[in-house]
């Protein structure tokens, strides 16, 4: 890719898919730029570790884009538009990972017909395993699907869906990740409890969910089938199982995802 890319935003997302680009080596690092709204000693800790260029100035640093990465909280993006819609040119591509906000509404601030993607990433895009949905708004052509795709296919598999998705996606693979880690934070107390040392315990964990992952991966079996043949009738996944039925988890955790796609929902309505 041969494009320059802008960051305007410089939190935990932003910085999760520009490890990712750097790592992946697809353009120089110089290509990549990254703007903040004020906290410069974050700005200088970026282009030190990722060898990228902050620029304070926001506007400066659209006008020297190809490409525009929106990753400020949804509460800022309307303030952030405002501030550079008078640079932002319609051949630049505009890709939003900001949860809940949809394109129609990006594209009415910015008030041109300027192509815009919305895009819900992961944090495990630092690592190159994001799960990362895409979809384009009604400015947005195949090309620009490339685009994203090609980009974000850096940061681990992508995948196009309807736009209207976008909330259920974010329920489940946006802030997916949490899930998993609170799953573990759980398991490592409950071992520490039972006298395990932590370090023994989070590696036997971290291994238990990165094997699990790749086998719903390779495997052709379904969960619930890769679930039942760990569970020898009567013996200690059993055990474990029907606790978590006991305690309604399979209710708790769609009230979960539920739950995450309803606020996805309300922090677009501000719209
Ligand atoms: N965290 C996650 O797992 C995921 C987050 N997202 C989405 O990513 C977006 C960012 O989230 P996250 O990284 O956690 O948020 P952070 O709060 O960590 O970062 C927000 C960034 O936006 C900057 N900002 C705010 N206003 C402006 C402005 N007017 N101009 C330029 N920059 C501005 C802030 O700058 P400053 O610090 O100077 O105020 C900060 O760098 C959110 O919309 C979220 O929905 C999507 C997928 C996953
Ligand atoms: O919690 C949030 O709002 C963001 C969106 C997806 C993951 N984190």
């Amino acid at each position: 890719m041969n494009k320059k890319i802008g960051f305007i935003g410089a939190g935990s997302m932003a910085e999760s898919v520009i490890a990712g680009i750097v790592n992946a080596e697809i353009l120089p690092t110089t290509n990549i730029m990254v703007t903040n709204k004020s906290n410069k000693k974050r700005l200088e800790k970026m282009e030190e570790d990722y060898n990228i260029r902050a620029i304070s100035d926001t506007k400066r640093m659209v006008d020297a884009c190809d490409i525009l990465i929106l990753a400020t909280k949804p509460h800022d993006v309307q303030a952030t538009i405002s501030s550079i819609k008078e640079h932002i040119r319609s051949e630049q591509l505009v890709i939003s990972v900001s949860a809940g906000i949809s394109t129609d509404y990006i594209s009415s601030l910015i008030g041109q017909d300027v192509s815009v993607i919305r895009a819900m990433p992961n944090t495990s895009a630092a690592v190159r395993q994001s799960a990362t949905a895409i979809a384009a708004g009604k400015y947005a052509d195949e090309t620009h699907i490339k685009e994203a795709e090609e980009l974000f296919s850096t940061i681990g598999p992508t995948t196009v869906v309807k736009e209207e998705d976008m909330h259920t996606v974010t329920g489940i693979s946006g802030s997916g990740p949490a899930y998993i880690y609170y799953l573990v934070e759980a398991m490592e107390k409950a071992a520490v409890e039972s006298g395990l040392a932590e370090e023994t315990a989070r590696k036997l964990i971290t291994q238990t969910v990165i094997g699990a992952g790749n086998m719903l991966k390779n495997s052709e079996e379904s969960a619930g089938e890769l679930r039942k043949k760990i569970m020898s009738p009567n013996g200690t996944t059993q055990a474990g199982i029907d606790t978590l039925k006991r305690h309604d988890f399979e209710k708790i955790i769609i009230e979960c995802v539920r739950s995450a796609r309803q606020r996805s929902m309300e922090l677009g309505e501000r719209e």
